[in-house]
């Protein structure tokens, strides 16, 4: 059977201007990607800053295309955005003007749900991520990690497959985001779906990937994917300070040492021209 979500050999180039020649270029994004996503699977994405994760976010929900290779969805190259996938940023991209419950059903109205189904699928969906009691808040009257919950009802509630998630938790603090990580897990467990996840925290990625791809720096490619075998998380007393943990966190921190120079130096290449 084939994966759910395949990258096969993908590049992404994308048009630039030189700086010094004033002149048109390409700059290679990330090339020669291979990578298969299970339906259900939960995988993490980290990389160095710049090696192309968002890219490759941005392949899968369709807003780009890829320069070479395809991107499949069940074996069907995508071409464009879909309600198949939903997509969660760091940034929260709510509607100010409109409350927690307007903003779900807002999503909802963009999928087409009959307006009568709407308020009852987005009260559930504010249930199911912890918010019930915070229907009528807007944005402004709810904490960093309410207005994220908020986003990822919105996701969820138009029933998508796949869930595309861009450093969603990176601008909470620790403790937030140690909590909406298990509430992640929770939804995740309850609803069944795929989820790729970008992350800068080898903590988070460890803690919540079945696998985690570490990125090559630019152009990105797949360095090396590790299967994480620490079972259940939720309701693990402390899992984060067990050896085994300690172990994953180790292996990614190495892989990724390497590439964090190497993206360091051609960083400082760039800049000295
Ligand atoms: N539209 C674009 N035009 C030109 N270059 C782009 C464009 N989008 C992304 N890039 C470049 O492609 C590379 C990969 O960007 P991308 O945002 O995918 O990296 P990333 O791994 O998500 O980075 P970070 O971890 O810092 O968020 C970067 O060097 C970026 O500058």
């Amino acid at each position: 059977m084939s994966a759910h979500i395949g990258f096969r050999d993908v590049g992404k180039r994308f048009a630039v201007r030189d700086h010094a020649s004033r002149r048109r270029a390409e700059f290679t994004a990330v090339q020669g990607v291979d990578l298969d996503v299970e339906r259900g699977e939960f995988l993490v994405l980290v990389g160095p800053s710049g090696c192309g994760k968002s890219t490759l976010l941005d392949l899968l929900g369709g807003l780009t295309e890829p320069s070479e290779g395809q991107v499949l969805l069940d074996g069907v190259p995508i071409t464009g955005p879909g309600l198949d996938r939903g997509v969660v940023f760091q940034q929260y991209a709510l509607l100010p003007w409109r409350t927690a419950q307007g903003n779900v059903e807002f999503g909802l109205e963009a999928a087409g749900v009959p307006r009568r189904e709407r308020a009852g699928r987005a009260r559930e969906f504010l249930d199911l991520v912890g918010l019930n009691g915070f229907e009528d808040r807007h944005p402004h009257q709810l904490s960093g990690g309410m207005r994220q919950r908020v986003a990822i009802a919105r996701s969820l509630a138009y029933d998508p497959t796949v869930l595309l998630m861009d450093e969603p938790f990176a601008a909470l603090d620790a403790q937030t985001r140690e909590s909406l990580q298990d509430e992640l897990l929770r939804i995740w467990r309850r609803t069944g779906k795929t989820v790729v996840f970008i992350t800068h925290s080898i903590d988070e990625a460890v803690y919540l990937g079945q696998r985690v791809a570490v990125l090559t720096s630019r152009p990105g490619r797949v360095k090396e994917v590790v299967p994480i075998e620490l079972g259940d998380r939720v309701g693990q007393v402390d899992l984060r300070s067990s050896t085994e943990f300690a172990r994953y966190r180790h292996r990614i921190w190495e892989l990724l040492h390497d590439e964090v120079s190497r993206a360091q130096q051609q960083e400082k290449e760039v800049a000295g021209g």
